[in-house]
């Protein structure tokens, strides 16, 4: 890769030490002298010291690539507007927002703090206007780029890997990011039927208008797609410029989707008994609690939507994202109530505590361990050293990038499946669930959690490729509740790019170490020649094309999901999760740090355990992401019964 790269992470040898070797014992005959002798010693103590040195470093495995960040407005808001924050530097556990994790700089990773950025945005104001075209003119319509470019052709199904890969993505990206738009009352933009307004208002400026002639929305009589801006810092008293975007939650794989990013949300969703979080009983079963608001009505008829309530707004968003809600909520009650039976006389915040830091540890290994090996393939994790030991740097800014949560991340997207299915015992399907019909509606989970584990597990994924599937982009939504309107994701992705200012896609391409493009056609190296000739009818120039654009019609690469410019961000991105979180589960020395005894205790929890613990599950694959078939190999589908969750280190 190129230069752009630094920090190759050399073992040490007896070279890089002019020390050793410098003695001999034949001087020490020779010159029988007192100060000589003191620097044999000397020199015997420096061996040792080095020898420790060396037995003590962490295993590194292979070299560590580093992305260069070029962006110059990283500082701006630590600078200007981050609140002063005095840390305990003695605090077993993190805060709730995130903040003092960095004892140096508190506020980095904290909520309510600005996205890191790699390079600075680009803005045809510098300040918030969208980007436009090297001859002046606008950038394409996104719905145009979806309808053409990415029209969904293929149907291919992913062999190896089920469905969990789609909600177990979302899931964490819930616990790093969210980024809430200028509504006026809704989460969800589809909402806001007053963008169709003759005189919209500002949030409403950037919906994206749909043609008379699209071939799903044309037909409703739509003429645009209600994309609304996101909010920006400025609606929290720091006015910058350019226009930046601060995280709601907090930017570290600590959970906080579970728990809250701010502290009367963590009390909300606690019982402050037990050391557990409050729930819902239904069933027999524990569900999160719900928002009463949850309630609509419908013309003179009540229709109950379920509205569940967790640490991250976006839970009922579809019904992937809501089980896995659910689950951690069962599975933070089943630890709370294992480590209360163990140790009767922790108090509710010692157990819940110490329940909160099992909860994001898993979370962690789970990500580092078993998922992102099968999205960015092993070449990628070891280059980017994320099978390696933490190695804990404070210089590392720890934030969720602009470029991967508006930009690489997003690329999953790409794997949603069309429908989800809920399977009964011998693993008939018994109900398909289709995303029109359950958005911000997940109602039918209710009494299928177990039904839906195994719909997902038995049912192989979505193939990465350059397209979403079709009901995902074409999405007439049945909610009484957000009204019938539609929206296309993948248009949104494109869109929100812009209107965050990602930089073009043969910027971020450059960043990653690729050769400099002058045209269309030295895109070849990692671009289909018949999508370049598209891009041609829709860019003035190469250096045009929006980055999520570019990145998911590179072919895949090196054993990722994804083509090289958006595996090196996300890649990047997940080594500074890891070595900028003071409180990732393996950082030896902090006063937060766990045991040798407890971190193995804590490898050995995968995502079958906590699955195995929080369902009535009979039987699931050691690798819960991976596509086993149950009737034909059911020998490799372990009881239950075998996945037991060992707390004795605790
Ligand atoms: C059925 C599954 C999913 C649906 C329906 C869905 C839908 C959405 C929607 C509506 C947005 C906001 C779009 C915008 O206005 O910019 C969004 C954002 C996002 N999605 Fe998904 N998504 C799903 C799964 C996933 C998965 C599997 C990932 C994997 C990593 C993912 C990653 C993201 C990211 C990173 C964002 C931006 C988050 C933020 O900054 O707030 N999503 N998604
Ligand atoms: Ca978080």
């Amino acid at each position: 890769m190129g230069n752009i790269f630094n920090r190759k992470v050399k073992p040490f040898t007896n070279e890089d030490s002019p020390l050793i070797g410098s003695n001999s014992k034949s001087k020490w005959y020779k010159q029988r002298n007192v100060a000589l002798f003191a620097s044999v010693i000397l020199c015997i103590l420096i061996v040792l010291y080095l020898l420790f040195l060396i037995f003590n470093k962490p295993a590194v495995k292979t070299s560590t690539l580093k992305l260069n960040s070029v962006a110059t407005i990283n500082n701006d808001y630590f600078e200007k507007c981050a609140p002063r924050i005095t840390c305990d530097p003695n605090s077993k556990y993190r805060t709730v927002n995130g903040s003092c994790n960095n004892l140096q700089n508190p506020s980095w990773g904290a909520a309510l703090t600005p996205f890191y950025r790699y390079m600075d945005p680009v803005f045809s104001d510098g300040i918030s206007a969208f980007r436009l075209q090297s001859d002046g003119s606008p950038l394409p319509n996104a719905r145009n780029l979806t309808l053409t470019i990415f029209k969904d052709t293929s149907r291919t199904c992913d062999h190896k890997n089920n469905e969990i890969l789609v909600p177990w993505a979302q899931f964490i990206t819930h616990d790093m990011a969210y980024s809430p738009v200028r509504s006026v009352n809704s989460s969800f933009p589809a909402a806001l039927e007053h963008c169709q307004d003759k005189n919209p208002p500002v949030e409403c400026k950037a919906t994206i208008p749909i043609s008379p002639d699209d071939p799903v929305y044309g037909k409703l009589n739509m003429t645009i797609l209600k994309f609304m801006r996101l909010v920006t810092s400025s609606a929290d008293n720091c006015s910058l410029v350019p226009d930046t975007v601060l995280n709601k939650n907090t930017h570290f794989i600590d959970t906080s989707n579970v728990y809250g990013s701010d502290t009367e949300t963590a009390n909300k969703l606690r019982l402050f008994s037990g050391g557990q979080l409050a729930y819902n009983t239904i069933g027999n079963q524990e569900y999160c609690p719900q928002d009463p608001s949850g309630v609509v009505k419908k013309g003179n008829k009540t229709q109950v939507t379920i509205a569940f309530m967790a640490g991250d707004v976006n839970i009922n968003q579809n019904l992937g994202i809501a089980l896995f809600q659910n689950v951690f909520l069962r599975f933070h009650n089943y630890i709370a109530n294992k480590l209360q039976e163990d140790h009767p006389l922790w108090t509710d915040e010692t157990v819940y505590q110490e329940t909160r830091r099992i909860v994001a540890a898993v979370t962690q290994i789970i990500t580092y361990d078993h998922f992102l090996p099968i999205v960015l393939g092993e070449k990628y994790m070891n280059e980017y050293g994320l099978n390696n030991e933490t190695n804990y740097d404070p210089t590392i800014i720890p934030s969720m990038a602009q470029e991967m949560t508006s930009g690489a991340f997003r690329l999953l997207h790409n794997i949603i499946p069309a429908k989800f299915k809920y399977m009964s015992k011998n693993y008939t399907t018994y109900e398909v669930e289709e995303p029109s019909k359950t958005f911000l509606r997940p109602d039918s989970l209710i009494g299928n959690v177990d039904g839906f584990i195994r719909g997902l597990t038995e049912t192989g994924g979505r193939e990465p490729q350059a397209s979403y599937n079709d009901l995902i982009s074409n999405i007439v939504i049945q909610n009484p509740a957000v009204n019938t309107t539609g929206f296309d994701l993948l248009s949104y992705d494109i869109q929100r790019g812009r209107d965050v200012g990602l930089p073009p896609y043969t910027k971020l391409r450059g960043l990653c170490g690729l050769p400099q493009v002058n045209s269309f056609d030295d895109l070849s190296d990692h671009i289909p020649s018949n999508k370049i000739d598209q891009l041609k009818d829709f860019y003035s120039s190469v250096d045009d094309i929006d980055y999520y654009v570019g990145i998911l019609l590179e072919n895949k690469i090196n054993g990722s999901m994804f083509g090289p410019t958006g595996s090196c961000v996300i890649a990047d991105s997940f080594y500074r999760f890891r070595n900028g979180d003071r409180f990732f589960y393996d950082v030896k020395g902090q006063p937060g740090s766990f045991t040798s005894d407890q971190i193995k205790s804590l490898k050995d929890m995968t995502l079958s355990h906590i699955i195995c613990a929080t369902s009535d599950i009979e039987r699931i694959q050691t690798n819960a992401f991976r596509l086993i078939d149950h009737i034909r190999l059911m020998k490799l589908k372990p009881n239950c019964e075998t996945y037991r969750i060992d707390l004795t280190a605790w």
